[in-house]
């Protein structure tokens, strides 16, 4: 559904590719984020999507379509496919909740008794039922993000492109928007999201494609945001005795003593079947401390 196929992106007067020869395929449906340090290309992903960047080289095909192919002309109609939320909401200041949504209906022509049906059902999927007369100032950071996501989604689209939705919120609101993401999600549109925040990504353990420099370096499906690097530790080797030991353990010490002859007069030799030949010998003890000291 939406295919990048050896993107590379060099901005005019820039040398380093903001893409470089990026390949990837989402498909119907899923929920991707896209992660990586600050200039690493996540942005310039999501405009070349959205048609606002196009490639250097490489093809990027959308729902079927070889972008580089569609005309100006029908760029509009293509864009009704696609929904955008920004860290920064973007809401019209002036205009309610209600009306902040049902402007993305009427720009595109839906009819009055569409948008009257449609608004409603959108801002209730989000949470807002009840909020369509406030103005974007008397609503919270989170609210006005599910406006935006509102107004986003309110024409079906099959993909929701989402740039960093949670930057301005903090962790419970980012979570309650992550949950609305979720919902939109399950409801058929594949979701791509643009994101540093690192407990997002790790709880919802969604497919991960993270890029660096420009390159795609990961995409792995259940991901977290920095994968856990697995250290290797050298295998301890097994002690060898280069050298006489300095001084011998008590256990030693007193099995050898319980091993040796007993030369004192009138001692008897089944002395040394007494109970105290049962003394651990040194091995076992050693063994005794690895099992105390855990796996070394
Ligand atoms: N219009 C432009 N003209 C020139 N260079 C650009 C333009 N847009 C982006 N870049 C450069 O392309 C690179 C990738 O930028 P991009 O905005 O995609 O990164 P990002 O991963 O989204 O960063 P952030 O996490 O900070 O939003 C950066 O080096 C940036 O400076």
């Amino acid at each position: 559904m939406i295919r990048f196929d050896h993107v590379s992106k060099v901005f005019r007067g820039q040398t380093e590719p903001a893409l470089d020869s990026v390949t990837f395929e989402i498909l119907r449906g899923e929920f991707v984020f896209l992660v990586g340090p600050s200039g690493s290309g996540k942005s310039t992903v999501l405009r070349h999507i959205l048609l606002e960047d196009s490639p250097t080289k490489g093809h990027v095909h959308v729902l079927g379509q070889d972008l580089a192919k569609i005309s100006n002309r029908k760029i509009p109609y293509y864009r009704r496919n696609v929904g955008m939320v920004f860290q920064d909401f973007r809401l019209l200041a002036n205009k309610t909740v209600f009306e902040n949504v049902a402007y993305a209906q009427k720009v595109i022509g839906k009819s009055r008794g569409h948008i009257r049906q449609a608004v409603p059902d959108v801002l209730k999927t989000v949470g807002l039922s009840g909020k369509e007369d406030r103005l974007p100032h008397e609503l919270s950071g989170g609210e006005q993000q599910r406006v935006a996501i509102a107004r986003a989604v309110v024409n079906k689209p099959a993909i929701l492109l989402a740039d960093e939705p949670t930057g301005n919120l903090d962790p419970q609101t980012s979570r309650e928007i992550m949950r609305v993401l979720r919902r939109i999600n399950k409801n058929g549109t594949a979701v791509v999201m643009a994101t540093h925040d690192v407990s997002i990504v790790d709880e919802a353990r969604q497919r991960v494609i993270e890029l660096k420099d420009g390159e795609l370096v990961r995409d792995e499906a259940g991901g977290v945001y920095t994968p856990e690097v697995v250290k290797y530790e050298e295998p301890e080797a097994p002690e060898v005795a280069t050298e006489e030991p300095r001084g011998k353990t008590i256990a030693a010490a007193m099995a050898e003593r319980v091993a040796a002859p007993d030369r004192r007069p009138g001692s008897r030799k089944d002395d040394i079947d007494s109970p105290t030949t049962r003394l651990p010998d040194a091995d076992e003890d050693d063994d005794a401390d690895l099992h105390e000291g855990g796996a070394r």
